[in-house]
């Protein structure tokens, strides 16, 4: 191990530079260390980088910043409606950074969801080139899209149905500011701050209103005021190649780190060639742990499960206490 003049320590001296640039986001990107709008928008951005890629070629260079370097383009796909609020946001900062477009916004997913209570640290790797062009349009999958399209998607990325479920974890630090434009910063779960299974469960309760006006398209009946829910999680909660893995996160915190962590791994790497990278997985801030289990929000309870996977138990789970919630829109949205 190496002790940088910063005094942190890492093992690989190439890796010291990034200490600064860690301080650099929090400060300047994440708002001292939050996990608030930012945060959640810098993890979207990795995964609409990364994605632009096939196993088979032809598409875009995966996880290479091109989303941040060839913005204009990329942020102009139907897909990425909205994501030009953290391209604007990161520029500057990337440009500070000295990193490459592709350090840049993987590194800034790592740091912004270590500051979401339970996240795991995830890995990084660092010396990605620049990127060399945009990728290209409809390679990013959307919320009115059915399954068999999804998974045909992220199979050509990669990425298996166990897969697919496991970066969806994501959506436990989700708000949506552009399906329903009218209500921007609303949750898809009611813990938006805290990367915890609380998403996988709420997704299963049974919808009863739509936090907005109507449904939007890619948008069905959500279980609680002021949360809104994506169709396309909600078929992939219901469908037989996925429900089980999706239910089989539920309270299952550790497994559900672990598996997210995997897969980011993953997909953070596409297109590159990790043997020219160096690890310096340990310049990833640790977040704080959540300390579970997991509720039903108030008033709901094991009666209100729309359950799709009959093979697995299902957890049991206490209730919070008190009258069903308002989930609150996430602030800055
Ligand atoms: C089936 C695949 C997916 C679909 C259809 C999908 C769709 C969406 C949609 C429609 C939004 C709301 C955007 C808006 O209105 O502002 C959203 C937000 C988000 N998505 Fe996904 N998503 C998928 C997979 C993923 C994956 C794999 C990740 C990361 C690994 C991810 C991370 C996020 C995050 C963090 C947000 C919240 C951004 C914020 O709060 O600013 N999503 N997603
Ligand atoms: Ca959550």
């Amino acid at each position: 191990a190496t002790t940088c003049s910063t005094g942190q320590t890492t093992a690989h001296a190439a890796c010291c530079s990034l200490f600064p640039v860690v301080d650099l986001l929090q400060k300047e990107l994440f708002d001292g260390g939050e996990c608030g709008e930012e945060a959640h928008s810098a993890l979207r951005l990795s995964f609409h980088d990364a994605i632009g890629f096939s196993t088979k070629g032809g598409k875009g260079g995966g996880a290479d910043g091109s989303i941040l370097a060839f913005n204009k383009t990329e942020n102009a796909f139907h897909a990425n409606a909205g994501i030009d609020d953290i391209t604007d946001r990161q520029f500057p900062v990337f440009v500070k950074s000295g990193l490459s477009a592709g350090d840049f916004v993987h590194l800034a997913a790592a740091v912004g969801i270590a500051n979401c209570a339970g996240a795991p640290s995830l890995l990084f790797f660092s010396g990605r080139p620049p990127p060399v062009a945009a990728a290209p349009d409809l390679t990013v999958p959307e919320p009115t899209d059915d399954v068999t399209s999804i998974l045909a998607r992220f199979a050509d990325a990669g990425f298996s149905p166990p897969e697919a479920i496991a970066l969806l974890a994501s959506h436990t630090i989700a708000a949506a500011d552009q399906v329903d434009p009218s209500i921007p910063g609303t949750p898809f779960d009611s813990t938006v701050t805290t990367f915890d299974s609380q998403v996988f469960l709420e997704v299963l309760l049974k919808g009863k209103s739509f936090p907005g006006a109507t449904g939007q398209p890619g948008e069905v009946l959500s279980p609680l005021a002021g949360e809104m829910r994506l169709q396309s999680d909600f078929r992939l909660s219901q469908d037989p190649r996925t429900a089980c893995f999706w239910q089989a996160f539920i309270n299952q915190q550790s497994l559900m780190t672990f598996a997210f962590k995997l897969v980011m791994a993953k997909m953070q790497l596409l297109g590159q060639d990790v043997s020219k990278l160096t690890d310096c997985s340990d310049v990833v801030p640790k977040s704080t742990a959540f300390s579970g289990p997991i509720k039903y929000p108030a008033s709901f309870s094991q009666a209100d499960v729309q359950q799709a996977c009959q093979i697995l138990p299902f957890p049991s789970l206490a209730t919070v206490a008190g009258p069903a919630p308002t989930v609150a829109p996430v602030p800055g949205s």
